[in-house]
């Protein structure tokens, strides 16, 4: 079994009957994994892999003269590989769930097996370093051109497909993303021998959750995201099916903090396309991805709205601001606090 690919289109062009429908449906989704895939939606992601396979190959030292300062801020630049540790930021508790790391719980030392490159749109107060014009034409224009935009949309547009799935007012977490601070990662995983992994230190990406309200997806070919199969265990492949539209649509922690833990994350991982799973030697592709990470505006407080707190279930997740929430989550993956903050007189 995989996650199932969804047709979106009806979402845009269909009556309001089966835009309801729809938000139906994939919201079901989103309570069994916290996850889906959409097809059908107006992106590829095929330009951008392509941009993706140049901005690797170029030389190191132009890779590290843009990279990412490891700190509990928001992400830029380019990350090499071994820098984050997704395992960092999730842990299992007594009942084998996965739940959010808090402080004193971050002890693991697993690295990550891939490099990245983070960015958000032109003019945010944590602005981009970018690889020079000469070195890699076009790539600027591109990725935060149409591409962010078109990803900016669609986040919009599940989020709105949640809202309406949820029976909440439509614009309640899209109206708090208006200052389009979602953030854009391309990734790459280098090829990795089997045997490497045996040793169980290093995994393309380890079990985690992330940050946003919600990250969009897109993969090339090769395979081995793995998202937990919470209603039989295990994990469930996320196998390309071929369709160049296809995107995975994954809830993150700001949205569970919002629903009051009503919505559940998506738990996921990289690990062996299902192809070499029972190898115990051989070398795994190379692998490219797109994230976009869909945010909430800074000073936005994430914290629970009232209609999910009941004698039932009381407030789970404090009042955070959104900002907050999202650099204690960075700080985790380099061991890195947020800053205190100044006392307001
Ligand atoms: O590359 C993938 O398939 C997953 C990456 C991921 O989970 C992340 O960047 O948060
Ligand atoms: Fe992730």
């Amino acid at each position: 079994m995989s996650l199932p690919a969804i047709d979106f289109s009806a979402f845009r062009n269909g009556t309001e009957q089966e835009r309801r429908e729809l938000a139906t449906r994939i919201t079901g989704e989103f309570k069994k994994h916290g996850a889906t895939r959409l097809i059908s939606h107006g992106i590829t992601g095929e330009i951008t892999l392509l941009y993706g396979d140049k901005f690797f190959q170029l030389p190191g030292a132009e890779k590290v003269a843009i990279a990412n300062i490891r700190d509990a801020n928001p992400q830029r630049g380019y990350s090499y590989v071994g820098s984050e540790a997704t395992s960092k930021v999730n842990k299992k508790d007594q009942k084998g769930e996965f739940q959010i790391c808090e402080d004193d719980d971050v002890d693991q030392e697993l690295v990550d097996a891939k490099e990245h490159f983070d960015y958000t749109r032109d003019g945010d107060e944590y602005s981009t370093p970018w690889p020079s014009e000469a070195s890699i034409p076009g790539f600027h224009d591109w990725m935060e051109g149409a591409f962010l935009q078109d990803c900016m949309r669609l986040a919009r547009d599940v989020l709105t497909a949640i809202e309406i799935g949820l029976d909440v007012p439509v614009g309640t977490f899209t109206s708090c993303m208006e200052s389009h601070v979602d953030e854009l990662r391309i990734q790459h995983y280098p090829p990795l021998a089997v045997e490497e992994l045996k040793a169980g230190k290093i995994k393309r990406c380890h079990p985690h959750t992330d940050f946003g309200f919600i990250t969009l997806l897109f993969q090339d070919a090769t395979g081995g995201l793995e998202v937990e199969d919470r209603a039989n265990g295990g994990w469930l492949p996320v196998i390309p099916i071929g369709d160049p539209t296809e995107v995975g649509v994954y809830i993150g922690d700001t949205l569970v903090h919002k629903t009051n833990g009503h919505l559940r994350a998506a738990v996921h991982h990289v690990v062996a396309p299902v192809s070499l799973k029972n190898r115990e030697d051989g070398i795994m592709p190379e692998r490219f991805t797109i994230a976009l990470f869909a945010k909430a505006d800074r000073h936005a407080d994430v914290g629970p709205m009232s209609q999910f707190i009941t004698s039932k279930t009381p407030q789970r997740f404090p009042n955070l601001t959104a900002l907050e929430l999202h650099n204690k989550r960075v700080g985790q993956l380099y061991d890195a606090r947020p800053k205190a903050h100044m006392a307001s007189a």
